[in-house]
């Protein structure tokens, strides 16, 4: 329909043409579930000469088929829904008394937030929910969409055509949060081919899902940025716009062709042709017959003019819900007319926000304009809307339990998510280049600083230096790149999680497997590579090659050490902050800084979960377990260590330990992984 930006200022003052159907065959209220796609067909021009030029562009036949010999769009929802909220009464529980404290008893009652509110949106209908903040919009969406609802106690019903409904709400709408979450390194169409193949049903052929990403890529008006990298401004990954990624969100969304969606503040951080824009897809979106609500901050005139309806709310309670002419008419016929020129969704924010200093005034205000409403003939048309209910029960919740809430089977979801996973590191920056770079530039430095140890009596310290420097680097080089990245990723996994995209072991197999070669097998044996001769450690390929093994089973621990903190902490800065506290006292029990039989008996048990004394044994075993002669100078003022048995001996190592270490590294590196993974499902499950 829209291509880019540049063509959309003219159409977006304009009302977008509602299909035929939407207009003239719009859907009673409750009255159960219809072929949308076939009611558009019928209604299109003939009926009101309106142009439909969304169904009339669309090529391809799949999922409705045809009727009488026309394609329609694969774009248009299923079905019809109503949505119907009734008597939403949500109260938080009291503050917990300190009792330290000399309280009010008023702030320890409970809180009301929503105040018996009721409303409708119908298909077809875009719908702004606004007001000021604290006026209850997001707890509304949150009780609506059956979300984040912590220790609220909800009353009230919901209902879709006319039957109650709860938690089922998620598998017939969609919901585009407030911040966009992508996997920045990926291109526009690459994302959109994901989302298909997980979220579509799963008897489309894949045929069918390519051609719907297209479709969706040009009715989202996506086709210029369709190969641009997504990009993450907050990493400084540059990619498509903040209008774009809004559209991208709202086409992630729409490729499941749900009938209802529900929008988070679509234009918060937009520029106001860029929410023009956005508001623009909505309406276009919900001309094609889909009920949309959406919370919006603030809207400038144009923007407010596209919306069919609006939902004003105050203090918890409903102050207007009606078409946006008919708010005007009603603000004025209470004595509140908006003057001219002016940003009605500025002046109706204006009446309805309580003004610090004088909270107690408007409150009284806004009450008096929330009974206005209540009296109105627009109230009284919602409560005609609303069916009485059967069920008495809260938000019922109908055949959810039952059914996976997967749609792709388990090695559908495998396959997908290890092709994303690798094209999101084939081209993370922090990955290839850095982590490169990086290696050789730490490999070449420790090379040249320990170059070409002789082996005398000064060179043992230097050499068993140079091999704790060894775990040291691929300890922290490795944990800390995964605490870099990983924690940033898991919102997206979480959100796609709860999306119900793909389980939780799919996730975390694929992204341990796509790192595992190149990140923590190629660039540990690199590392070997060009240390380990240019320091002149025991010259055999056999040796170096146990070397390499050792750095790449260190570097896997690490990693899993680093995956563990990462699933607990919930942020970047948080994993960086606690990772030194754990890792230092490892590390100083790894047996260069503190002998092993001299460790304080109460901080054993540190030693066996340290890697760095496993590894640290294993690489002083195989580089001195064969040298039988190390040169000592005739006037050498200490006793000489003539062998490396004897340079083993002294640091309390034996080569009996060496198979056992490498069997204890393994353990560690399978244990912490496993905490790991359960990190990250108790996190799944507690979002
Ligand atoms: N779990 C909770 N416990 C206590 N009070 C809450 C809770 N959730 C929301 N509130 C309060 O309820 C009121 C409405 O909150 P809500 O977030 O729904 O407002 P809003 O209209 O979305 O505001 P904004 O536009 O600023 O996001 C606020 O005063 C808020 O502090």
């Amino acid at each position: 329909m829209y291509d880019d930006e540049n063509n959309m200022t003219d159409k977006v003052n304009t009302k977008t043409p509602l299909i035929g159907g939407s207009l003239s065959n719009r859907g009673g209220f409750g009255q159960g579930k219809r072929d949308y796609a076939s009611i558009s067909i019928r209604g299109s021009n003939d009926q009101t000469g309106a142009s439909s030029s969304y169904i009339a562009e669309s090529p391809i036949t799949y999922g409705h088929g045809r009727d009488n010999g026309r394609k329609t769009s694969v774009l248009l929802p299923t079905e019809q829904l109503s949505l119907t909220w009734c008597d939403i009464e949500v109260t938080a529980p009291p503050p917990k008394r300190k009792w330290f404290k000399k309280q009010d008893p008023k702030t320890l009652l409970p809180k009301r937030i929503l105040r018996r509110v009721s409303g409708y949106v119908e298909p077809g209908t875009l719908l702004a929910v606004m007001g000021a903040s604290g006026a209850g919009k997001s707890t509304l969406m949150n009780v609506l969409t059956y979300r984040n609802r912590g220790n609220l106690t909800v009353e009230g019903h919901v209902m879709i055509n006319g039957q109650p409904v709860g938690r089922s709400i998620a598998s017939s709408s969609a919901y585009v949060q407030q911040e966009d979450l992508f996997f920045g390194n990926l291109r526009v169409r690459e994302h959109l081919i994901f989302q298909a193949l997980l979220r579509m049903d799963s008897h489309i052929p894949k045929k069918g899902r390519m051609e719907r990403v297209e479709e969706v890529i040009r009715e989202l008006g996506l086709s210029k940025c369709a190969n641009t990298i997504i990009g993450n401004p907050a990493r400084g990954i540059k990619g498509i716009s903040g209008g774009e990624m809004k559209r991208l969100s709202f086409a992630s969304e729409v490729l499941t062709n749900p009938p209802l969606m529900f929008c988070d503040e679509p234009t918060s951080g937009l520029d106001s042709f860029m929410a023009q824009s956005v508001v623009a897809t909505l309406q276009h979106l919900a001309a094609q017959g889909r009920t949309i609500l959406c919370t919006i901050h603030q809207p400038s005139s144009e923007v407010y003019a596209m919306f069919d309806r609006v939902l004003l709310m105050a203090e918890g309670r409903n102050a207007f819900l009606g078409s946006t002419s008919d708010a005007l008419r009603h603000f004025s016929n209470i004595g509140h007319t908006c003057p001219t020129n002016y940003n009605p969704a500025d002046f109706y924010i204006q009446k309805l926000a309580i003004e610090p200093g004088k909270e107690q005034q408007c409150r009284e205000k806004v009450e008096k304009l929330c009974d206005a409403y209540d009296q109105s003939i627009f109230a009284k048309e919602v409560y005609d809307k609303m069916k009485p209910s059967e069920s008495k029960g809260l938000l019922e919740d109908h055949n959810i339990k039952s059914r996976s809430p997967y749609k792709a089977s388990w090695f559908a979801q495998f396959r997908a998510v290890m092709w994303r996973t690798y094209l999101d590191n084939s081209r993370e920056p922090m990955i290839i280049r850095v982590r490169t770079v990086q290696t050789v530039i730490i490999a070449l430095i420790i090379g040249l600083v320990f170059l070409q140890q002789p082996y005398d009596q000064d060179s043992i310290q230097n050499i068993n230096g140079c091999l704790f420097l060894f775990i040291t680097n691929m300890t922290f080089a490795n944990l800390f790149a995964v605490i870099q990245v990983f924690p940033l990723e898991l919102p997206v996994f979480l959100r796609e999680h709860f999306n119900g995209m793909y389980r939780t072991d799919v996730y975390f197999i694929c992204k341990n497997l796509v790192e595992l070669p190149y990140q923590f097998i190629i660039l540990p044996i690199v590392f070997t590579a060009i240390t380990y001769w240019m320091v002149g450690l025991y010259p055999y390929f056999v040796n170096f090659c146990i070397c390499a093994g050792i750095l790449v089973l260190v570097c896997n621990v690490s990693v899993s050490f680093g995956y563990m903190i990462s699933t607990f902490s919930p942020s970047v800065s948080v994993a960086l902050a606690i990772a030194p506290p754990l890792i230092v006292p490892l590390l100083l029990f790894g047996g260069l800084f503190l002998n092993t039989s001299d460790i304080p008996v109460y901080f054993i048990w540190l030693q066996y979960i340290s890697w760095f004394k496993y590894g640290y044994e294993c690489l002083t075993v195989n580089q001195w377990q064969n040298i039988d002669d190390i040169e000592c100078p005739a006037n050498y003022s200490v006793p000489c260590i003539t062998d490396g048995q004897t340079v083993l001996a002294s640091l309390s190592f034996s080569a009996d330990n060496f198979m056992m270490d490498i069997y204890l590294i393994l353990v560690l590196l399978v244990v912490y992984r496993l905490i790991a993974y359960i990190g990250l499902v108790w996190r799944s499950q507690n979002k």
